[in-house]
């Protein structure tokens, strides 16, 4: 079990911030800390599926995005991608890394980690986007339909809602019990709001300049690694490629049988494919 901790951060704007994170192992020299970020209205948890997959050997740290989780203090500034870089930058600075980090995002997190990159290039040593939104170009009908507000598909209110959400976010076979959904409801519902604001202010601030974003990372020379979900509904598969065009030491791994969640369809895959990445990107070749 991965012991859960809570930084504290003084931070840059009024109120006090904390972020809540999970650690396994500890940080080893030559090696970079693998950090790593959900996605919207998600938390943490999402990936203990995964990190129980990755050897002991590596240093792992899974946070919890502000308005997310367990992180709490926080106010509607930092729902604004800047504000949300430079927490996270401070709160690594915290962490006193040895090594530039290894920085994996899922979803919404994979934009994140996009907008860290380009803002601190010097602080990261690899990325990995797990289907993150490729950005307007690529915009399917389940992104288009949020952006204009509906957000059901993955803020189901109703018990049918809830049921066509998880059967259009992933491909595996989920046996909905009742504990697992009046567990969703219990813990979701009442921040139904807060996720609502969430997207109203990325939708409206950050997301219409993902392309942009995405573009400055071309002059990126970190190893990146792509992966996304054949099945994806939510973001489309065309954006694996068009990221790793623009990438310059991009890889990509397309999973098959696999919808938008990849860290519900594939954890130990991932993991797998995560190590195997590393492995074969060694630290040293992403200081050149
Ligand atoms: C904390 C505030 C952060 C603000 C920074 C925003 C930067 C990104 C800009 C726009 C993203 C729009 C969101 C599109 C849908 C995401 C789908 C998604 O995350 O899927 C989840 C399941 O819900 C998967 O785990």
């Amino acid at each position: 079990m991965l012991p859960c901790r809570i930084g504290l951060l003084k931070s840059i704007l009024k109120s006090t911030a904390r972020i809540c994170y999970c650690e396994k192992g500890v940080k080893v020299a030559g090696q970079p800390s693998l950090i790593f970020i959900h996605g919207f209205a998600s938390s943490k948890r999402t990936w203990l599926s995964v990190i129980k997959h990755i050897p002991h050997t590596y240093h792992c740290i899974a946070i919890d995005l502000p308005g997310h989780g367990e992180s709490i203090g926080f106010n509607e500034e930092y729902y604004i991608g800047a504000n949300v870089i430079d927490l996270l930058k401070q709160f690594f600075d915290k962490l006193h890394f040895i090594e530039p980090i290894c920085l994996i995002g899922e979803s919404m997190g994979g934009s994140i980690v996009a907008m860290f990159a380009t803002k601190y290039p010097f602080d990261v040593g690899i990325i990995c986007l797990l289907s993150p939104p490729p950005g307007e170009e690529y915009e399917t009908d389940l992104l288009q339909q949020l952006r204009s507000g509906t957000y059901h598909s993955i803020l189901p209110e109703t018990l049918k809602q809830y049921h066509a959400a998880v059967k259009s976010l992933s491909e595996k076979k989920i046996r909905l019990t009742r504990l697992l959904t009046k567990k969703y409801f219990k813990t979701h519902l009442h921040t139904v709001n807060q996720y609502q604001r969430i997207l109203q202010i990325a939708f409206e601030h950050d997301y219409p300049n993902l392309g942009e974003t995405y573009k400055q990372l071309k002059y990126h020379t970190c190893p990146a690694f792509i992966i996304w979900g054949r099945e994806d509904k939510l973001c489309h598969p065309a954006g694996a490629q068009y990221l790793a065009k623009l990438l310059s030491k991009s890889e990509l791994i397309i999973f098959d049988d696999c919808g938008h969640l990849i860290t519900v369809d594939k954890p130990e895959e991932t993991a797998d494919a995560i190590i195997n990445f590393l492995e074969r990107n060694p630290y040293y070749e992403s200081r050149l």
